[in-house]
């Protein structure tokens, strides 16, 4: 796992790091201008031209080590100082002067001269400190940057291109886009979640010299970026002797006529992602349609028509003894005592449950129904779903999504994932993990659906939750990404994931 830092922990690491480890703090600064001058090195054409623009903060100290490196290697650099340099830190200042050693003085940034191919601008305006949009000066900066990006110079990001929140992934306008971001320390929300990832380009995090301890003492939810490793030792491994209760039994709840597929994606994901059986329930008439897709899937005619409701708690608590997970939702008959319904049931039983789709849609409407919950519950709603479970707009979801995930997970005691680019598994208590794999292919009907599956096979083979949902999402993304390359973002479709999760676990075997 990668730990993810907000601006404001990221302050608190590096003032502990200076107060409590006895770090000085200018070698922080040191570092990460380093770090700065070989990212910018790297991508330079033979004799290319550096040019570096440095903030009022200590972005802009960066930026004025990084020049520093760069002269000190023999490379053509110009410096500006844009904005009020009345205000710089003092770190910055002393950069300042240590530059000036070097022969080189800030210019006028009118007095810049051009920059194209071959050359390399280093944006060192703002980081984690900007806190409201770029204007006068420091716009036409970025403005000019943009075009000199467009004449074919490469521009190298420090910490966050600027103009880029850092802690919401949301540019301000303008806002600097970026071929190689440099983070300093941790990776930020902003090089994590959309938008903000792709105005960074290539992140390459480096070390400064903030160690592990100094990110002990920071305050606030702690976010991870989940990492491919983290995903496969999640995984059991298959012991020779094992049989197919080993591996767990799910039951599917989903499925109604004219949405016998979900179901049965529900189902064949689940059985392509390790469990030892898979039983479906659904009403008589579309369980044949169900089952039909494959003869490894069992079914369960749940008696009666209609809309799913308290009439159907004995059946569905029969049909859960012996089961390992419930995965329930997908194209279910919903009416208005479903939610109810599940409440009661989840109630009853101790599995781990995993409720999407229209099983999320019934909660909606009383969300404590689930607070009875006997077993772990996931809930894997997609920002639309999120919406109607938080009562906001799909926008304010999108704006907030790690408070709103990590406040739905905390109020219901739950594992919230909360799909899109970038989706994050958020658990009560805290801890928000977000997913780095899947693409804008898999924006497509019922991949959702195998997500589900996946997750509930996991939980019947003992994996713990969030463990089991950080895991399912990135297998299921990274499925997503492997088949993508096959199928082409518009070509792929939700069953292509199936195949994909075969070489995720072909890649993973132990
Ligand atoms: N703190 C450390 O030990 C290290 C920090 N690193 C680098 O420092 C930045 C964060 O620096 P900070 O001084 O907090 O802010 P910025 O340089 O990002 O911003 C500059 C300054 O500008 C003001 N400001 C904010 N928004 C605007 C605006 N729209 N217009 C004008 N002025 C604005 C605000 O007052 C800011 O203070 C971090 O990203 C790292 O790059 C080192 O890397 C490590 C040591
Ligand atoms: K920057």
């Amino acid at each position: 796992m990668q730990r993810v830092l907000t601006a404001n922990q990221m302050r608190e690491a590096e003032k502990a790091a200076e107060e409590q480890h006895g770090m000085p703090s200018g070698l922080l600064m040191e570092n990460a201008g380093r770090a700065l001058a070989e990212a910018a090195r790297s991508v330079a054409g033979q004799g290319g031209r550096f040019t570096v623009l440095c903030g009022p903060g200590n972005n802009g100290g960066d930026g004025l080590v990084a020049a520093r490196f760069l002269l000190e290697g023999g490379a053509r650099v110009v410096v500006s100082l844009v904005g009020d340099t009345g205000k710089l830190t003092l770190e910055a200042k002393r950069n300042l002067q240590a530059l000036e050693g070097f022969g080189e003085s800030p210019r006028a940034f009118e007095a810049l001269p051009e920059a194209g191919p071959g050359d390399v601008v280093v944006d060192a305006l703002f980081g984690t400190g900007l806190k409201r949009a770029p204007e006068g000066l420091f716009a036409d900066a970025i403005g000019t940057v943009a075009r000199w990006r467009r004449a074919g110079a490469k521009v190298v990001a420090a910490d966050v291109p600027s103009g880029l929140q850092s802690d919401t992934a949301e540019p301000f306008s303008p806002c600097v886009e970026a071929d190689v971001t440099v983070a300093f320390g941790f990776v930020k929300p902003a090089h994590e979640l959309e938008p903000g990832a792709s105005l960074c380009g290539d992140v390459r995090r480096v070390d400064i010299g903030l160690g592990g301890e100094s990110t002990r003492a920071v305050s606030g939810a702690e976010l991870f970026r989940v990492e491919e490793k983290d995903a496969r030792e999640a995984l059991p491994k298959r012991r020779a002797d094992s049989h197919k209760g080993t591996y767990g039994h799910v039951l599917v709840v989903a499925g109604s006529p004219g949405k016998t597929g979900a179901a049965a994606m529900v189902a064949l994901s689940a059985l392509r992602s390790g469990a030892g059986l898979v039983t479906v329930a659904t009403r008589p008439e579309a369980l044949p349609w169900v089952m039909a897709h494959s003869p490894e899937i069992m079914g369960i005619p749940l008696p009666g028509e209609g809309p799913l409701g308290k009439g159907d708690l004995e059946a569905l608590k029969a049909a859960l003894e012996g089961k390992d997970a419930l995965v329930m939702g997908p194209g279910i008959p919903r009416g208005p005592e479903t939610g109810a319904l599940i409440g009661d049931l989840l109630a009853s039983v101790e599995v781990p449950a995993v409720l999407d789709a229209d099983a999320l849609n019934a909660v909606a409407e009383d969300l404590k129904v689930l607070r009875e919950a006997k077993g772990p519950v996931v809930l894997t709603p997609h920002p639309g779903e999120m919406a109607r479970l938080w009562g906001r707009t799909t926008k304010d979801v999108q704006a907030h999504r790690v408070g709103v995930a990590l406040n739905l997970a905390t109020s219901l005691n739950c594992t919230v994932v909360l799909k899109g680019s970038r989706t994050l598994i958020a658990e009560a208590g805290g801890r928000v993990f977000i997913n780095p794999t899947g693409n804008a292919g898999m924006a497509t009907g019922g991949t959702g659906d195998v997500l589900s599956g996946v997750c509930g096979a996991l939980l019947a083979q003992g994996i713990p939750l969030p463990k089991a949902a950080w895991t399912a999402v990135y297998a299921h993304g990274l499925a997503g990404d492997l088949m993508a390359q096959q199928r082409g973002l518009m070509g792929l479709i939700a069953t292509d994931l199936l195949v994909g999760l075969g070489h995720v676990w072909t890649r993973w075997a132990r």
